[in-house]
């Protein structure tokens, strides 16, 4: 009898709780499942409190993660630098001319929600890249098929750019791996479960900047907003967000609940691709961004998929008679291309 299909997903949270993730690490297996545990209760119901939900800040001591402080504010930097560049150094990398969707995403270029009219903001985005001191990965990993997801990346000539941010993705990339096994046993998976499906990391990071909302773009009819009510499309995001509250999360009450930014921590989310393993058992969550504070607006996700031929299936834990699987099968890396041929269709030049 499966433990995990009649648990129902509880949306309708006030707050976004707050868990502490320093046991990710931990070399002993009692705290890591003690943590999966609170993570699973957070995303699953309502144990652990009653207003849960998919979406929760780990409390991160940055520095017990590998990921000093410096690392991240100079990635930040890096990103104020590169969205200040003149409008055609940064077409020049416009993502639209990489076939693997990397590169730079002007103003209104992406349209995130299908209702919507664009979003406000502008992103760089990169996937994986080895730097001297990353792992190398085998050939024959790296000649599998990935849906044209992989591919290189695309950087600006711009000194005291690309070190920082490649620095920050792979600090990030490295506590992405740690929460895997985590979530495998908040799961009821073994540990190891998806360790031969992130062997080469299918991380995509983005920078991204939010000008200020003006008021009269809001009173219009709020189409064109930060970035539209969505899901993300991986298994999970870890995102790091400036001290300016923008970014919200929907409950099945259709209420937005703000994300207050806490110094110090990620947003880590669960997406589509987790939603899909395990038949909504944990389900992404919507989320949008409105940036009204009259500030500039930076913030950097990194969305953990495996591996891009990987297929979507449910594990058999989450499914059953009264909860049969909901999604058609399908590989993770056409999944991701998909969701992005959409988002970027009302820009591409026809
Ligand atoms: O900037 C944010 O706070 C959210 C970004 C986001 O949701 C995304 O890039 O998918
Ligand atoms: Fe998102």
């Amino acid at each position: 009898m499966s433990i995990l299909a009649n648990r129902k997903t509880d949306d309708n949270f006030e707050e976004i709780p707050v868990i502490d993730f320093t046991d990710a690490s931990s070399s002993n297996p009692v705290r890591r499942m003690a943590l999966a545990e609170r993570i699973r209760d957070a995303c699953v119901n309502g144990v652990l409190q009653t207003n849960s939900s998919g979406f929760f800040f780990p409390r991160l001591v940055v520095k017990n993660h590998g990921i000093p402080e410096d690392t991240i504010a100079n990635a930040v930097e890096a990103g104020k630098k590169f969205f200040k560049l003149p409008i055609s150094s940064k077409m020049d990398l416009d993502i639209h001319k990489a076939k693997n969707y990397k590169g730079y995403t002007a103003l209104l270029g992406e349209n995130t929600d299908p209702t919507g009219r664009g979003d406000l903001h502008e992103g760089f985005d990169i996937g994986w890249e080895e730097r001297e001191s990353s792992r190398s990965i085998s050939k024959d990993i790296l000649s599998r098929d990935d849906s044209g997801m992989s591919g290189t990346n695309v950087w600006p000539n711009l000194s005291g750019f690309k070190e920082p941010v490649l620095s920050y993705y792979h600090s990030v990339v490295q506590l992405g791996l740690k929460l895997f096994p985590i979530l495998a046993l908040a799961l009821d998976l073994p540990e190891n479960f998806f360790e031969d499906k992130t062997t080469k990391p299918a991380a995509i990071m983005r920078l991204l900047h939010y000008p200020p909302q003006s008021p009269s773009m809001l009173d219009n009819d709020g189409s064109v907003i930060g970035i539209g009510a969505h899901t993300d499309y991986e298994c999970f995001t870890i995102l790091w967000q400036d001290a300016i509250s923008a970014l919200q999360v929907k409950n099945t009450q259709g209420k937005w609940i703000d994300a207050i930014p806490i110094p110090g921590t990620f947003v880590l989310n669960i997406g589509d691709q987790l939603s899909r393993w395990t038949n909504d058992v944990f389900k992404s969550t919507i989320h949008r961004a409105i940036n009204k504070s009259g500030q500039e607006r930076y913030s950097m996700p990194l969305f953990f998929g495996v591996d891009y031929d990987i297929l979507l299936k449910p594990i058999p834990s989450c499914i059953s008679a009264e909860m049969p699987a909901k999604y058609e099968v399908i590989a993770a890396g056409e999944y991701v291309k998909r969701r992005l041929e959409e988002t970027y269709t009302h820009s591409t030049q026809k």
